[in-house]
């Protein structure tokens, strides 16, 4: 693994989970539901991505509440969130604040040990396949906190990893975490296996173009994951989601 996946995992380590947060008894969004919709009003169903590391510093609440709006604005059908402090800049109260735009909330973290599944609410959890921990369980306690797990694969063994579990959406990474390589090629690549399988297929890194964007949905993308290029400005996904 890339050191700076082994400095994060060290970080959170050090730091400890932070405290359980119990979940109001609110209705759970649905990311499947939210990109059908997005394509019913003839949008490309886009995850967008409030990733502070993007601007190169953390963001005050007023900032993430006006992404998140902006977000929602330009018909994004989710919103992904980095929770992860140390190299991402992002926080939990981000996710907290994230979620009052009204869209379902992807929470965006290096998760190695499940307390931290329960730290903030989300409709979404990522688990990232590469880090090695033990996807069944994990996509079980996600579950059973209300989260609908989404599954990261970079490689054909991560595909097959993630394929085994009881996973409905799985994510397939473009950049490598191991050397930090963007190619849109990974996703042209893994995706029809698992589109064989009938997931929910997100296409997640390295779209900054209408062109990208369109790549990646003839490729079998269910739903496409932007970050840096929305965080430039957030209007843009006004102009990648067209189809
Ligand atoms: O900024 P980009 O290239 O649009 O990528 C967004 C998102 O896919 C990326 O932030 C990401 C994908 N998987 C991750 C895992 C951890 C942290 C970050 C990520």
């Amino acid at each position: 693994m890339h050191s700076l996946i082994d400095g994060i995992l060290e970080a959170s380590r050090a730091r400890g989970p932070a405290a359980t947060e119990l979940w109001p008894a609110e209705e759970r969004r649905d990311l499947v539901a939210s990109a059908a919709e997005a394509k019913r009003n003839g949008l490309i169903p886009i995850i967008a991505e409030i990733k502070p590391k993007a601007l190169g510093r953390t963001l005050a609440q007023e900032e993430v509440a006006t992404y998140a709006r902006a977000y929602a604005q330009y018909g994004a059908c989710a919103i992904s969130v980095l929770t992860e402090p140390t190299h991402f800049k992002g926080s939990l109260e981000n996710a907290r604040t994230a979620r009052r735009a009204g869209l379902p909330v992807l929470r965006k973290d290096f998760i190695f040990s499940e307390v931290q599944l329960s730290e903030v609410q989300a409709d979404l959890v990522l688990l990232i396949a590469a880090l090695d921990i033990d996807l069944d369980r994990f996509v079980a306690a996600a579950r059973d906190l209300g989260m609908e797990p989404l599954v990261e694969v970079h490689s054909e063994k991560e595909m097959e990893r993630a394929l085994s579990t009881e996973a409905r959406i799985i994510g397939i990474n473009n950049r490598n975490l191991k050397t930090l390589e963007v190619d849109l090629e990974t996703f042209e690549r893994l995706a029809p296996r698992a589109r064989d399988a009938g997931v929910f297929l997100v296409a997640e890194s390295g779209v900054h173009s209408p062109e990208d964007a369109v790549r990646m949905v003839r490729a079998g993308a269910d739903a496409l994951l932007v970050g840096t290029e929305l965080m430039a400005g957030p209007e843009r996904l006004g102009e990648l989601n067209r189809l």
